[in-house]
């Protein structure tokens, strides 16, 4: 039984809460739309054995699709996939998506399921696919509102349990401290009551020749 990956139903979606829905000259829900296909076909395809034949046939067919979107290949400042600030995961299609229960500005509190598509090996979640989803979420705590734009300078992640896939998980971000230009960010994410992973981030804040 493959997970939900839209965990939309009593969550709210990180990046509307960031206030970033304000950001609407790249909206685009038909573009939102191919991107949560393309996500279940990531998720159907890491999960499927299918007969060759039927491998060959949906091979050619997604050549298809690769063949007729390729001609509308933009630059990065009119890409508009990772800017759908109202869909989950903002039309990226390599981020979990993270449904949030709260955010106060300093802390977020949300949920994610890995589908089969975050699968490492033996039932767990992929190392990477962990640290991806800390970078981000501690990222987006560290790139708030009216906050000053800041990226990774590093992300230490601790593994301390087997990250199941298929489950509904809680995760956590908030900010320790902030000394001048560095912002501080931990993280969690848990199993219950049982913390699976955490993170801690030193996100630097941009001078304005960085941006
Ligand atoms: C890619 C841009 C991301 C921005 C996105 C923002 C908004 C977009 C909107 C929506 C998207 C939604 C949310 C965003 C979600 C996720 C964000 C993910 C962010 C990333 O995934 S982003 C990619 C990976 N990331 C990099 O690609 C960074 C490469 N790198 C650099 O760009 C520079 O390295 C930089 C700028 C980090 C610093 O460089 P710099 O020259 O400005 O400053 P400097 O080196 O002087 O450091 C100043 C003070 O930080 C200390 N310091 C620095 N580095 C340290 C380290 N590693 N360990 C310990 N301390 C360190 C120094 O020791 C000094 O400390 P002190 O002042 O006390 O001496």
């Amino acid at each position: 039984m493959t997970a939900p990956l839209d965990p939309r139903g009593g969550g709210v979606d990180l990046n509307i809460w960031l206030g970033r829905d304000a950001e609407t000259d790249h909206d685009d829900p038909a573009f939102a739309r191919l991107a949560g296909a393309l996500v279940r076909v990531q998720e159907v395809v890491s999960g499927a054995r299918p007969p060759p034949g039927l491998s060959t046939e949906a091979a050619t067919t997604l050549g298809r699709v690769a063949d007729q979107l390729e001609p509308y290949d933009v630059d990065e400042a009119a890409q508009v996939a990772g800017r759908q600030f109202r869909h989950f995961s903002r039309g990226q299609t390599l981020l979990p998506a993270v449904a949030v229960d709260t955010y106060d500005g300093q802390r977020v509190d949300g949920r994610v399921t890995f589908g089969r598509f975050y699968l490492g090996s033996n039932g767990a979640v992929h190392g990477g696919a962990i640290s991806l989803l800390f970078d981000d979420l501690l990222g987006q705590v560290a790139n708030g509102p009216d906050a000053p734009r800041a990226r990774t300078a590093y992300l230490h992640v601790n593994f301390h349990r087997i990250t199941p896939i298929g489950v509904e998980l809680s995760c956590h971000a908030g900010i320790r401290t902030v000394e001048g230009r560095k912002v501080h960010i931990d993280g969690e994410l848990c199993h219950g009551e049982e913390v699976v992973a955490s993170a801690e981030g030193l996100f630097v804040r941009l001078e304005a020749h960085q941006l």
